[in-house]
């Protein structure tokens, strides 16, 4: 099964809606210059959420193909949770995609496994692809544990998922060494943990459940390494930092089997 490339920038907490408007324009602008095939390799901007009301009037009024999407969502359907955002909010501002359990937030909110599957299970029940993160930090690849270490996550987040579910998710294998720091895994690194990933989905699931999961590499991906990345059979795509704020890079980016 051919799965389309997904390239998602993640914007983290940068960008206000003005800067926020000329970015997705700007990114607009570039790949309709080059012209970019949308069909071939989906495009997402994943701002915070204070940008996702004027980006959902950008791409629509301008009907761009870029699609959009959050960076975290409330388990809770509505109610007294203060700073919250619901699945409901986010789906109405037309987001196709939810990052949930990003390293950031496992780390700096205590996010679990199982929290992380419950917010994949929310975005997915209003109609959302979750982005389900998980990686490894730097002791457990010193120690050479990255692919026990990432399955257990995988486990935890799948944990009552259906296989229909988990067909339509995305995950992303983020090693947390890479991130923001440089230091890009290599290709082989990626492939070792995606294929993994990819197998296990199989043993959960089935064969076509593992077939259709898009795996995606995060951490320091840059024009410059995206391609070779790309070349691995079980890396679907990139979830994208600091080189998703420009966008001439980010579209190089997006192009990189231009
Ligand atoms: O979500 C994106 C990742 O954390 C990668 O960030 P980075 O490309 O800045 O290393």
């Amino acid at each position: 099964m051919a799965r389309t490339p997904l390239m998602a920038g993640n914007w983290k907490m940068n960008m206000d809606h003005l800067e926020a408007i000329h970015l997705v324009q700007g990114l607009n602008q570039e790949l309709t210059d080059a012209n970019f095939d949308f069909s071939a390799v989906e495009v997402a901007v994943i701002p915070p959420f204070t940008d996702i009301r004027s980006v959902q009037t950008v791409v629509e009024g301008d009907e761009m193909k870029i699609k959009y999407g959050a960076q975290d969502v409330s388990t809770h359907e509505n109610g007294a949770y203060t700073g919250e955002i619901s699945a409901s909010m986010l789906s109405k501002l037309g987001c196709s995609f939810i990052v949930v359990g990003h390293s950031e937030r496992r780390e700096y909110h205590g996010e679990s496994d199982a929290l992380v599957g419950e917010k994949a299970r929310v975005a997915l029940a209003a109609g959302m692809t979750p982005i389900i993160c998980c990686g490894e930090g730097l002791d457990v690849r010193k120690a050479g544990n990255q692919v026990s270490h990432v399955l257990a996550q995988i486990d935890g987040a799948l944990a009552g998922m259906s296989a229909d579910d988990v067909k339509k998710s995305v995950i992303a294998y983020e090693p947390i060494w890479a991130i923001g720091t440089g230091e890009v895994a290599t290709p082989e690194d990626a492939q070792e943990v995606c294929g993994a990933i990819r197998v296990r989905v199989g043993e959960l699931y089935d064969a076509a459940t593992a077939d259709a999961v898009r795996i995606l590499y995060g951490g320091s991906v840059k024009s410059a390494n995206v391609a070779d990345i790309m070349a691995k059979e079980d890396v679907d795509g990139a979830l994208v930092g600091g080189a998703s704020l420009k966008a001439d890079e980010f579209a190089k980016i997006a192009r990189f089997n231009a």
